[in-house]
């Protein structure tokens, strides 16, 4: 198992590449879209929560990411060091029309189709995405964690109808309607639009050597603003592995996710998929609480035991990357470099007494 971090677009830089590294990380998922686009967010090293008009503009549907840009991403982070694992979060611009099935869904799996194999040629081994109309919604922040830190959580329901216009809790397309609700869709129709989408794209990514990873919704609820969601329970993954048997179908497996379903004992969930060996990799995090009414806390002080979750993956031969996904802001001059040192440090121990090395693999430290 290897120790990772994830980085949102803005945040490539040299020095949280450097600062990665220096808190013991060997890999990094980057992110390509800016979830802040279109500026509603004064703090854009907190996780996006946005409003009811979703995190920003999603990027330019024409365009997609080269493999110049991708091989330039890649570089800067082995020039730290560090190895590139994966890619979160295709861009609602260029893939709306599979989650929505609209007009341009052929389009669109041309355009993952594309990126997949971009991925592949520029050497990045995982694609992560989360198959989801809403999107990350309906998450509220406030000062949960210990030491009244800040943190993100849920309040309660949020199904505010979703609009015209938005997908993936982006906006997709400004001149639309935005108080026209989205006809409605059942979780039966969702789900064969996931079926199409894989069966679609998944015999490219074996060919490209990328694999994709799914995402548990999130936060886990049944419907997020009048819509359904896929892997709200933890059986729920199983359909998503069985829809098809290749290799290239994998989990971005959320442990605080899966923690914050009302179903499941979260070891025995973890055992589960870890043994059948579809984990792209692994975000971990703790929290207080289930939907719809659960707090993120820092990674020692929560429901889970992640250092037992940390011995099943490693127990089940799990041989990928665990990022920190998320942690709350500590009081400092760098809240969010803070709490993620912090998380870091935490899993950098819990490897160590896994393996008897330190995360950058040196026994001797
Ligand atoms: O804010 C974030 O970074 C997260 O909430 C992600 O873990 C998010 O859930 C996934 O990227 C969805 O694919």
């Amino acid at each position: 198992m290897k120790l990772g971090l994830g980085l949102y677009r803005h945040m490539l830089t040299p020095e949280n590449l450097a600062f990665a590294r220096q808190a013991g990380a060997t890999h990094i998922v980057g992110h390509m879209v800016d979830y802040f686009r279109g500026g509603q967010h004064a703090h854009a090293e907190d996780q996006p929560t946005g409003t009811d008009r979703g995190w920003g503009l999603a990027g330019d549907p024409d365009q997609l990411w080269t493999v110049d840009e991708l091989v330039a991403i890649r570089r800067d982070v082995e020039a730290a060091g560090l190895t590139l694992e994966a890619i979160e979060n295709f861009d609602p611009a260029h893939w709306h029309d599979i989650l929505l099935d609209g007009p341009q869904r052929d389009r669109h799996v041309e355009n993952v189709r594309t990126t997949i194999r971009r991925l592949g040629q520029a050497g990045i081994p995982i694609m992560g995405y989360n198959f989801s109309l809403a999107g990350v919604a309906g998450r509220t922040t406030g000062n949960y964690a210990r030491g009244s830190a800040p943190a993100v959580g849920m309040e309660g329901p949020y199904d505010l109808p979703m609009t015209q216009g938005m997908a993936w809790n982006m906006i997709i397309d400004p001149t639309a309607d935005l108080d026209q609700p989205l006809p409605p869709v059942t979780h039966e129709q969702l789900w064969d639009r996931l079926h199409r989408f894989l069966d679609d794209v998944l015999p490219v990514a074996e060919e490209a050597g990328v694999k994709l990873a799914a995402h548990p919704d999130d936060p886990p609820m049944p419907t997020i603003r009048g819509t359904p969601r896929l892997v709200y329970q933890p059986s729920m993954y199983q359909r998503l592995i069985d829809l098809n048997p290749s290799p290239a179908n994998t989990l971005e497996f959320c442990v605080g996710s899966l923690a914050e379903m009302t179903e499941g004992d979260v070891y025995e969930v973890v055992e589960t998929y870890a043994r059948q060996n579809r984990l792209g990799y692994v975000h971990l995090r703790n929290v207080v609480g289930k939907v719809p009414t659960y707090k993120e806390s820092f990674i020692d002080d929560g429901d889970v035991d992640v250092l037992r979750v940390m011995r099943i993956l490693h127990d089940c031969g799990f041989d990928g990357v665990v990022i920190p996904d998320h942690a709350p802001q500590m009081s400092c001059a760098a809240p969010w470099h803070a709490g993620m040192a912090y998380a870091l440090g935490f899993m950098a121990a819990g490897l160590k007494t896994l393996t008897g090395a330190n995360a950058a693999g040196n026994p001797k430290s």
